[in-house]
């Protein structure tokens, strides 16, 4: 049992451990595999506090996580894909700014993954597997890296909205697909490949400007798609940022322009494997700071912009859009 000091100076019981259960993650098989983890986890965490909510929908991890933050736990655990990661990190923040939320207990708490999602692409980077048991015995070692988040600001009815980002960011064609997923859930691994050949249909190669590291802009023709990276995989296991590292202060930009579809057939395997970079058409970058929107005048009116947007696979807005870096903000449970 722990005991922690409230702002007032009275005791309030926190627990240790806070996980975070998205029911609805994996097509729903997140709840049925966290409910046959139980002996595992109360054998594993037998030393520790540990409380469990379930979200009760979309954004509801983020206020969960901001909550449990404050009170100072050790660790907030998501379970569940990459969606349910991406709502609870965005809850380490203060809601409207870019200040990590401070807990009462002085000691930041540090991020925990149990993967059991559809993709789960963001545990490929660090090597590890969707494997739920061996993820609590990695928490209860509490060896933590700190690791950065990407920040994103993109238009959205009618004004900006920033959220934050730990695996990528991606706007265009990638994004039309992200949107595309969810009805094509129940085939597992295959929707993402269902959700891309349909986003071909309506998809139109654009021509952007760029901006990195607040220099001058830069003409970005005919873009199809580009990903800005934290961590290295996305899309069900595509390895596109090949060289991009969560800890190194940086992200990985990936423009990917005049694509057709048969390109994406044709280099389907090379996207997989991480051997793309050299390709056609591929521009790869490493950035602190980029800004990107519509070239054309006629298409930068904001609600007009093409390209829509996405973090780490959840849908944001659109074009124009900014991203930025924010070194080592959290600590992840390694
Ligand atoms: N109780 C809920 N009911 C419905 N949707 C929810 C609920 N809780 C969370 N969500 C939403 O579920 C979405 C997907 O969750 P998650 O990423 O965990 O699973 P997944 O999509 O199967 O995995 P991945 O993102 O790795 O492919 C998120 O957008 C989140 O907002």
């Amino acid at each position: 049992m722990t005991e922690a000091m409230t702002a007032d100076g009275g005791v309030d019981d926190v627990d240790d451990f806070l996980f975070i259960i998205n029911p609805k993650g994996g097509n729903g098989q997140t709840l049925k595999r966290w409910r046959q983890l139980a002996p595992e986890l109360e054998a594993t965490f037998k030393d520790f506090k540990v409380g469990q909510a379930l979200t009760t929908g979309p954004a509801h991890a983020t206020t969960l996580a901001r909550d449990a933050c404050k009170k100072g736990v050790l660790g907030v655990i998501a379970v569940g894909g990459d969606g349910t990661i991406h709502e609870v990190v965005n809850g380490f923040f203060e809601e409207d700014t870019a200040k990590v939320v401070s807990s009462r207990r002085g000691k930041r708490t540090a991020l925990g993954i149990v993967p059991a999602g559809t993709g789960s692409d963001f545990i490929r980077s660090f090597g590890w597997k969707a494997d739920s048991r061996a993820a609590l015995a990695r928490l209860v070692r509490g060896q933590r890296k700190a690791i950065d988040v990407g920040r994103v600001t993109c238009w959205d009815n009618g004004k900006m909205k920033s959220r934050f980002f730990i695996n990528e960011a991606d706007l265009g064609l990638t994004a039309l697909v992200g949107r595309g997923v969810p009805p094509w859930k129940w085939l597992g691994g295959l929707s993402y490949s269902a959700a891309t050949v349909q986003a071909f249909f309506s998809h139109v190669n654009t021509d952007l400007r760029m901006k990195v590291d607040g220099g001058p802009w830069q003409a970005v023709p005919q873009n199809t798609g580009t990903i800005v990276a934290n961590a290295q995989y996305f899309g069900g296991g595509m390895k596109i940022a090949p060289k991009a590292d969560p800890a190194d202060g940086q992200l990985d930009v990936l423009a990917m322009s005049h694509f057709r579809w048969y390109d994406f057939l044709r280099s389907s395997p090379r996207l997989f494997a991480g051997t793309h970079i050299d390709l056609k058409g591929v521009t790869a970058l490493r950035v602190k700071t980029l800004e990107i929107e519509a070239a054309l005048e006629g298409d930068k009116v904001p609600g007009r912009q093409p390209f829509l947007v996405q973090a780490d696979g959840e849908p944001l807005g659109t074009l124009p859009a900014s991203f930025s870096i924010l070194p080592g903000a959290i600590d992840l449970l390694v």
